[in-house]
């Protein structure tokens, strides 16, 4: 099973408008929310694909209880620990005129010390070694810029595998405890490794050093240009076809979620690279925070290029 932990979930509110113009009043054309944060779309996007997936975290409030609804409707089981502050509202703007996409992202609601022990004693005691875990998205305040590697070490410890995909502080203290997989796009790559990353080459050499630390497999995603993955395994480029794009935002977790899947069930890592590549690339065609469709993605399969480097 493909377990998540959403430390900071979001009700996603996706807004499309024309011309959209900051210091002014700006009409909203069409409006829609979905349960998001990227762990939640992770499990979302397991689900979707046929997957057993158990969503982990914190909800609170009303935004709480609309996310904990939508995933209900997923078959995805849940056990979140409730805090008395509301989860956060994240305002994605889609302009339709040049479909630029601005993301307006909040804090999120405050963690306090013995919220945080209750969600780590939860995963801890569910998750076993068929099991995967992925730790995801920014943390919340209350936080410790080090839990993701606190809890990558207690979960390895069991013999279990961790996906992490973070970003910032979050990210650089993570990848100290050498998770399975990681999935950092290039200006994440470069905030990692303090380094402009102009080239293929210059990308690989950077997700070398971080595999000889001891990181199994790390994914470059690069938006519609698709990934760059070193591995064990070999090292792979991978191009996504050309899709009609209409929200973007998820696309990451998409291909976070459908890799974790995948790998979990003993897929070669260029196979799992394939069906996640059809998966993101699926997901940006979608509004909102969607994410993707089996039956739209296994038609995609055939058209994903995959080249060894
Ligand atoms: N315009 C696009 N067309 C096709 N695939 C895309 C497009 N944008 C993103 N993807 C797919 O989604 C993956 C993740 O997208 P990316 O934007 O790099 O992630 P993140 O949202 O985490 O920054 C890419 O590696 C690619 O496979
Ligand atoms: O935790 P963060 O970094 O603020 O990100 C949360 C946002 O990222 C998303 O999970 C989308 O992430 P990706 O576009 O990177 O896949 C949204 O659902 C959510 O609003």
């Amino acid at each position: 099973m493909i377990i998540t932990l959403t430390l900071n979930p979001a009700v996603d509110k996706t807004i499309y408008l024309d011309d959209f113009t900051k210091g002014t009043v700006n009409r909203v054309q069409e409006v829609r929310k979905d349960a998001g944060g990227k762990g939640i779309n992770v499990s979302k996007v397991v689900a979707k694909l046929g997957g057993q997936t158990t969503a982990l975290g914190f909800l609170g409030g009303a935004p709480g209880e609309f996310i904990s609804t939508a995933i209900s409707d997923f078959n995805i089981k849940q056990d979140f620990v409730h805090l008395d502050d509301e989860t956060r509202t994240n305002m994605k703007i889609v302009d339709k005129s040049n479909r630029e996409e601005t993301e307006v992202n909040e804090p999120g609601a405050r963690v306090n010390a013995q919220q945080l022990a209750k969600l780590e004693s939860k995963v801890l005691k569910i998750a076993t070694a068929e099991d995967s875990v992925v730790l995801t998205g920014s943390l919340p305040p209350g936080v410790p810029d080090d839990i993701y590697a606190d809890l990558i070490n207690k979960l390895q410890a069991k013999d279990i595998k961790v996906f992490l995909d973070a970003s910032g502080t979050a990210l650089e203290e993570g990848i100290k405890a050498n998770p399975y997989l990681i999935k950092p796009n290039i200006s994440e790559l470069e905030t990692l490794v303090d380094q402009e990353l102009a080239t293929v080459e210059d990308m690989i050499a950077a997700a070398e050093k971080l595999q000889e630390q001891g990181i199994e497999i790390v994914v470059i995603s690069r938006g519609g240009e698709g990934s760059l993955v070193v591995s064990k395994e070999g090292n792979f480029k991978v191009i996504p076809p050309d899709v009609e794009p209409n929200s973007t935002i998820g696309a990451g977790d998409t291909l976070v979620g459908a890799l974790a899947l995948k790998l979990e069930k003993e897929a070669s890592l260029k196979e799992a690279l394939q069906y996640a590549t059809a998966a993101s690339a699926n997901s940006v065609t979608q509004a909102g925070t969607q994410l993707c469709k089996l039956d739209e993605v296994e038609e995609l399969l055939e058209e994903i290029e995959i080249t060894e480097l």
